[in-house]
Parts: C-alpha cells; structure tokens; sequence
C-alpha cells in the first residue's frame, strides 16, 4: 500500500544519484528562499500581518501542546481520509483561499489549481483571483474546489459568485468574515503597495455581467473605473448574522463560515444555518494582539460539538500542526503562506512538492505517534 510518507524514501533516492531537493526543506529556508526571488513588495504582502504578535502567536502557541506517542500499535497501514459534505478526500489537506497571485507569478491560480488536482487536495479559490473562477475550475476537471468569498455589498453580485461558482463545480462557498476591511498592515503601508489598485485580483469582478453592467469604460480600455467600483464592492462593513439568509437563498451548496474565533460566534454560526466552520485569523492578517488560532480552537470544537465540520487553518506548517488540530477539534486544516513560497519558487511543481511534503509529515508523524488512522486522532494524542 503506497503512503504519503513514501515522498521521504523518494528524496533520499534521489540523494543516492546525487540530487539535492530543488526547494530547501525547512520551512524557514522555504520563506527564506522565497524571499530572495520575490519582490520586497510581493514578499512582504504574503509574509506579512496587521503587526506580527499574533501572526508569531500562531507558531509559538503550537508550542504549548505536546504529542504523547504510544509504542506497539499495527501502523502498517495508514488512512488519512476525511470525509467532508460527502465527498471523501484522502487527505485532511485544503489550499486555504489566498488573493492574487499574479503578485507572485502571472500563471498564479491557473499553477495552484494544477498542483492541488494532482494531489486530490481541494483548492479554496479567492474571490480576489487574478484568474477567473471559470478559468481556474477549466484547469481541474473533476478535482475537488471550493470558493471563497468575499461577500459584496451588492446582494445581486454576491449571488452571481455563488451561482457562477455552482455553475463552475464549486462543491462549497467559504465566506470570509473577518475581512469587513483591511487591517493596518504597516509593512504594505512602508512599501505603498495595494495591488488591487492597479487592477490584479479583480477577474471574478471584471468577467461578471453584473459588475460590468454599471461600469462607464469596460476594464479592457481602462481599468481605473473597475478598481473604483470594486473598492466599494468588496465588502459591506454594516453586515450581521441576520444577512446570512440571503446567501442561504442564492445557492444550494453548503456555506462555512471562515475567521471564527470565539465560541460565541460559532453559537450564532450555527444558529444561522452555516454548515461548516473554519477556526482562523487570517494568519494574523487582521486583528494583531487577537487570541493565536489554535488557542481558538478547542472552545470554538466544544461548542459545535460535531454538528457541522470544523476547519482550522492560520500556522499550519508541519505534520505535527495538523495532527495536534484534529487532536484540538479540526476535521481537516487549511495551507496558507506555506504553497505560496512554493509557487515562487518553482510554480506548479512547488506547490506540489509543499503540498507532497507536508502530507508526508503528516503521515509519518501520526504513525509514530501510534495512530493508523487519521480520523481516529483525538484529544488522547496529547499530553493532559
Ligand atoms: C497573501 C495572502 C492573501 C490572502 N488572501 C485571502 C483571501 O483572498 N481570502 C481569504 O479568506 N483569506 C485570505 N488569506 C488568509 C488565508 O486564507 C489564511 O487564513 C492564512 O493564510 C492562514 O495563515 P498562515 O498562512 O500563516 O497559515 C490570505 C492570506 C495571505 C497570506
Ligand atoms: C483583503 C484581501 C483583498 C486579501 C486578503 O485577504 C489578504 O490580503 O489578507
């Protein structure tokens, strides 16, 4: 039976014909590498938060759970399947919706949607795209892909998403919460760089009929009014709770929910009929000095207690991370900043190679700590 963690022995007979893996290891030296071919700009964009005491926080917090391996169970066969809105992935992996990409390479999304076809892990597309929804879901025939979106202020535009992102093979919508608007992000702020404002990240807004309907120039003459009309679309800070029933209506997939951090809100989430949750800071993105992610997560898994699935993403880096958020209440966990290097660095194939990478930890890690099946990782796998 082939396992994921089987990439391990292929690295190492790699070594033996005398090559060296094409992208460091570490996942600092991945950043690190990164860094050294983006642009400051692009660089500090994905590398960067709303301050970085809780973007740290997402790490060091990891710190304060500890694995308790148990010795002698039969690990010769593993299973790292998860079942979510009935379709059974074989991995607990999801690529976590991160915005335009072209700030990293022009194939962008088109090079992410490859990788996560190639290894059965489902793409998060973001609203704020460089690619179409269509032109991305093009690329992935049957692959599992969901959407994210960020809700518009116009409710005739929010449904269009959905209804294009049904249209398109989107198994589920993830609306992002905690985006109402940006956060004071002072290393953008240093660099002046906004890169919706000249145009990158608007093609689910500049291919849609309604958006393009009230526009005065369409975007292929002159971009300027598409950026003004999508400043004032991209979000709708007067939203609540209560506004959910109009998503509801617009579509039949299933919608979670993405940026919940207090139990009380996951309370209110499932009071409004969501049908998933995902655990998150936005990597530390929004609110600095916030609770760390996984801080969050065992109140927020308390509190849902099953009734739908719970995701968890914000510092996921290594097989351990993912193995303690199942242990904390995760069912699955969502990869950001992680692919993103990988896509600087070598395009498709390194978000593979993360994506292939971070599998094999996984594996492994859970088998040495004495577990055969990923969905049998409980609260047990922890240290009291
Ligand atoms: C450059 C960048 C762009 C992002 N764009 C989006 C987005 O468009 N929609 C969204 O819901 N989250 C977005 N996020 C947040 C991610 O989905 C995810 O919550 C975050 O990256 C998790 O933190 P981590 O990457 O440090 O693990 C973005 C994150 C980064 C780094
Ligand atoms: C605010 C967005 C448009 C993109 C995003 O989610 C991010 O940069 O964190």
């Amino acid at each position: 039976m082939a396992h994921y963690g089987d990439h391990q022995l292929q690295i190492y007979q790699a070594g033996l014909k005398g090559a060296r893996p094409r992208l460091p290891m570490r996942m600092e030296d991945l950043e690190d590498a990164a860094h050294a071919v983006l642009s400051r700009e692009s660089y500090w964009y994905v590398a960067g938060g709303a301050g970085e005491i809780t973007m740290d926080a997402n790490r060091t917090a990891f710190d304060k759970y500890r694995i308790h391996p148990r010795m002698l169970t039969d690990v010769s066969e593993r299973d790292l399947s998860v079942t979510l809105f009935d379709r059974i992935l074989p991995s607990p992996l999801l690529l976590a919706p991160i915005g335009v990409q072209s700030i990293i390479r022009p194939e962008a999304e088109l090079a992410v949607a490859r990788a996560a076809a190639a290894t059965n892990v489902p793409m998060i597309l973001s609203t704020v795209s460089a690619h179409s929804m269509e032109r991305v879901a093009e690329t992935m025939g049957d692959a599992p892909r969901w959407f994210q979106l960020y809700w518009p202020r116009s409710p005739e535009l929010a449904a269009s998403f959905v209804q294009r992102a049904e249209q398109a093979g989107y198994e589920a919508v993830v609306v992002t919460l905690d985006t109402k608007m940006m956060a004071w992000r002072a290393r953008d702020l240093q660099n002046a760089f906004l890169p919706f404002l000249n145009g990158q990240g608007l093609a689910n807004y500049t291919s849609d009929p309604w958006f393009r309907d009230g526009l005065e120039r369409p975007p292929e003459e002159d971009m300027w009014p598409a950026v003004r009309r999508w400043a004032g679309e991209f979000a709708d800070p007067s939203k609540t709770w209560k506004d959910l029933a109009t998503l509801r209506e617009a579509t039949k997939l299933p919608i979670l929910v993405k940026g919940i951090v207090h139990p009380d809100d996951a309370r209110l989430a499932l009071e409004h009929g969501v049908d998933g949750i995902v655990v998150s800071n936005h990597g530390g993105r929004q609110v600095d000095g916030s609770i760390a992610a996984i801080d969050a997560l065992p109140g927020v898994a308390t509190m849902v207690n099953g009734r739908v699935p719970v995701l968890f993403d914000s510092g996921i880096r290594t097989g351990s991370d993912v193995l303690k958020a199942k242990a904390l209440g995760a069912d699955a966990v969502l990869l950001g900043r992680p692919y993103i290097w990988g896509l600087a660095l070598d395009g498709e194939d390194g978000v593979r190679e993360v994506i292939k990478r971070v599998l094999a930890d996984v594996d492994l890690t859970m088998a040495l700590a004495g577990k055969a099946q990923f969905a049998e990782v409980d609260g047990s796998l922890l240290v009291d």
